[in-house]
């Protein structure tokens, strides 16, 4: 195997829903960060690692950077601002939009404030005509010195390797930061919660899966190889409850069924999950009951 000699510590930053998961998974071959098509989706700093050609990457994925309004919300924007301090540069996805939101502008000035080298990503570029894109390079050129200005698309994979290439000139000589065969540092269980609340973003409606927490109670290997997962749905709401149930139980079944295949891939191994639902009010401005999901105190 290629000896590693040098590291890159990139952070992976801006606003809710422009790709940065996406992003991630796609750079590390493997999913290690949840996807939907809902803002906030991500909660805490993801990493993904990549070994290639004698370089080890390690991309901090991040919450989209919002305006808090709850304590969970608090939590993501910190997320956000600590990583943009620590790492050696940053790659800062934008939608292909030739206008500058307040969330970008915001963005741009922590990096100025750091002096953090920052690569431009305009993601979604599958979804754009060619001609389009300058104007949108041009806007930003103007906002910002940009190290460098790399058209992308997270979904097809277009444009990755240009931008691997320009990630890989802040990669410092060093000793790798993690074994080779590692692609998160999210334990599995973590991944598996993930997973599960990834299925309802996408198959719940916006307010329901906002609210809720899922918590990976038991984790069994059987011999036989099998790997029995139970896991608890926390919801906010009585009524959230029965709507993640679903009619006879066909909504909780849906969700069951799509994270199975997805862990399955995962672990590599048959997987049987059971999963419950509990209404707990309020979490998400109880500090103690985000420590226990996961969620480091602020
Ligand atoms: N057409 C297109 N859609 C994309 C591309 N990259 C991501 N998306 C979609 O954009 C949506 C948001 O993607 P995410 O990767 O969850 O975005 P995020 O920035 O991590 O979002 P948060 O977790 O909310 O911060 C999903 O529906 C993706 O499928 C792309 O290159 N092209």
């Amino acid at each position: 195997m290629n000896q590693i000699t040098k590291t890159a510590v990139i952070s992976v930053v801006g606003r809710p829903n422009v790709g940065k998961s996406t992003l991630t998974n796609k750079l590390v071959g493997q999913k290690v960060a949840i996807v939907s098509s809902k803002p906030q989706t991500t909660r805490t700093r993801i990493t993904g690692i990549l070994n290639r050609d004698g370089t080890q990457y390690v991309f901090l994925d991040t919450p989209g950077l919002h305006r808090p309004r709850s304590r969970l919300g608090d939590y993501m924007c910190k997320v956000v601002t600590d990583t943009v301090s620590e790492v050696d540069a940053a790659v800062l996805v934008v939608e292909p939009i030739a206008n500058i939101g307040p969330a970008e502008e915001s963005l741009i000035a922590q990096l100025k404030q750091h002096r953090m080298p920052a690569i431009l990503a305009i993601n979604k570029i599958d979804t754009l005509k060619k001609e389009e894109l300058l104007a949108v390079i041009a806007v930003y050129a103007q906002a910002h010195d940009f190290e460098a200005v790399v058209p992308i698309s997270a979904r097809t994979g277009e444009g990755l390797d240009e931008l691997l290439t320009e990630i890989g000139r802040y990669a410092i000589e060093g000793p790798q930061l993690f074994p080779e065969d590692m692609v998160s540092d999210q334990p599995e269980r973590q991944l598996a919660a993930e997973i599960v609340r990834e299925k309802m973003l996408r198959l719940l409606d916006r307010e329901v899966p906002h609210g809720v927490a899922v918590g990976v109670e038991r984790w069994n290997e059987r011999e036989d190889g099998l790997i029995e997962i139970n896991a608890v749905i926390y919801c906010e709401k009585a009524s959230h409850k029965g709507i993640i149930i679903g009619k006879q139980g066909a909504m909780l079944k849906e969700i069951g069924r799509q994270a199975r295949v997805d862990i399955e891939r995962m672990l590599d191994a048959k997987v049987f999950l059971e999963l419950w639902v509990k209404v707990k009010e309020g979490w998400r401005n109880n500090q103690y009951q985000m420590r226990n999901f996961g969620y480091e105190e602020l």
